[in-house]
This record gives structure tokens, C-alpha cells and sequence, in this order.
């Protein structure tokens, strides 16, 4: 009898199981500027709108269609542009400082990319200094970066650590997210209570107390 194992799971039908953190981009996807991706979405949005059945010609559906391409673009999905990423000054830890600094609590609203509804949720990271310190706000920043794309909350978890890590010059680094998914509890299977959590923890934070260090300072996933 064949024995079904996990590891089989990439070769079972078109399911490819790729090794990238990347976002998948098409190749040109740079080519429109900001202003013609508005444009084209807008019209688009007003084709689905329209199928939907609604009037078009309503004071307070006109203007849907551009909103909601201006509000993709230029808000929810800006992170996709690389060159929104945020500008990352360092310091040199003159002070010496040898722990870990947590930044915790970073509130965070993202998309799933299967449903394209919001996931909202809190991310926590550490790092231990290697000789340079970043602004706090610059740890929030590159969570946001990442929040604004589509996303399924395992790439954005690593995403944001493997940033960090370059940015930082150190692989001592740990991300854990807590979040809740719409497309859980709004729709499908409805469940209003269920979050999910995920996390990266590489260099010294693989240590055993290290990481219970780390786990004890933040808060603790929703009971
Ligand atoms: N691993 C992972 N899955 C996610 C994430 N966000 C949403 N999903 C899941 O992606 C899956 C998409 O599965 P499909 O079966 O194609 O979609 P569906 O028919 O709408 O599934 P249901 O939500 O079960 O109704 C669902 O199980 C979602 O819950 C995420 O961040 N990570
Ligand atoms: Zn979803």
C-alpha cells in the first residue's frame, strides 16, 4: 500500500512549494507609474461594481471606483513599490547596550491575498545590536511596509525579519504576529474568534532562554 507523507505535498497536483520570501511580482510589474495603475484598477473596479448590478450614476457610487484604485495603489498596497520602503538611518550603539530591544505591540493592518479582506493584528520584534541601533519608529515602519501588500501572515513574519537582519548587520533576530483574519471570521468558515500566530526566531534567539526571554516580555496570543 502507498503511505501518504507529508513531504509528498509538492508533488500532489500544481501544488508548488517555492523557496522564495519574495512577494511574487510579474516581471514588469514597474512599468506603469502610480498614475496609470490608478486608472486602469478604476476602470476595472467599475466593471465589477457595474456586474454587481449597482448604478454607477448614484452621487455615492461615482466616485467608488477611483477611490478604491487611489486607496490600493497609494495606501493598502503601497508596499508593493520597493521604493516606498522606508528611508532606515543607524546609529552606532555607542552606549553599548548588549540586550535585546523589544518593540512590541506594533498594531498592523494587512490583506490576505487569497481573499484580499483584512488581517489586523499585533507584531512584536526584537533584536540584539551588532555595533548599530535603529530608530524605534523604523521598526514599526518596515512592518507596515510589508502589512501593505497582499499577504498570507507567514511571508509577512519572515519578510520583515529577514529586512531587519540586512538592515541591522546581525542575524539576531525575532518576529512574532498575532493576528486575526477576516476571510476566518467574516466569511467562509465564520469564526470569530480564532487568530493565528507565527513566528521567526534565527540567530541567538534560537537559544532556548533567549527566546523564552523574548516570550515572556511580550504579550502573550490572545486566550
Ligand atoms: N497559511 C495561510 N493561509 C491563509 C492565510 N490567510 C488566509 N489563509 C487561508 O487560505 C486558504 C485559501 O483556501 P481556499 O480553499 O482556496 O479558499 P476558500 O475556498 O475561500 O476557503 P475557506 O476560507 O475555507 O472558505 C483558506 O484556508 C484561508 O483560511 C495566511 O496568512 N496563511
Ligand atoms: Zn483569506
Amino acid at each position: 500500500m502507498e503511505v501518504y507523507r507529508d513531504t509528498d505535498i509538492d508533488e500532489i497536483g500544481d501544488n508548488h512549494i517555492g523557496t522564495s520570501y519574495d512577494t511574487p511580482m510579474k516581471e514588469d510589474a514597474f512599468e506603469l507609474s502610480d498614475e496609470e495603475k490608478i486608472k486602469k484598477i478604476s476602470s476595472h473596479f467599475r466593471e465589477i461594481m457595474d456586474t454587481l448590478g449597482l448604478d454607477l450614476k448614484d452621487d455615492s457610487l461615482r466616485g467608488t471606483p477611483d477611490r478604491v484604485a487611489k486607496m490600493y495603489v497609494k495606501e493598502i498596497f503601497s508596499g508593493l513599490n520597493p521604493e516606498n520602503r522606508p528611508d532606515i538611518k543607524l546609529f552606532d550603539n555607542k552606549y553599548k547596550y548588549d540586550e535585546m530591544l523589544i518593540e512590541k505591540n506594533i498594531h498592523f493592518f494587512s490583506n490576505c491575498e487569497h481573499h484580499f479582506v483584512p488581517i489586523i493584528g499585533f507584531a512584536h520584534v526584537a533584536y540584539i545590536s551588532n555595533g548599530k541601533v535603529i530608530g524605534l519608529s523604523k521598526i514599526n515602519r518596515i512592518v507596515q511596509h510589508y502589512a501593505k501588500r497582499p499577504q498570507v501572515q507567514e511571508r509577512l513574519t519572515v519578510q520583515i525579519a529577514e529586512d531587519l537582519k540586512k538592515t541591522l548587520g546581525t542575524e539576531d533576530v525575532a518576529v512574532l504576529i498575532d493576528a486575526k483574519h477576516l476571510c476566518v471570521s467574516m466569511r467562509g468558515i465564520e469564526d470569530t474568534y480564532s487568530a493565528t500566530v507565527t513566528s521567526h526566531f534565527s540567530g541567538k534567539f534560537k537559544d532556548e532562554a533567549t527566546r523564552r526571554e523574548f516570550l515572556s516580555l511580550v504579550p502573550k496570543p490572545t486566550e
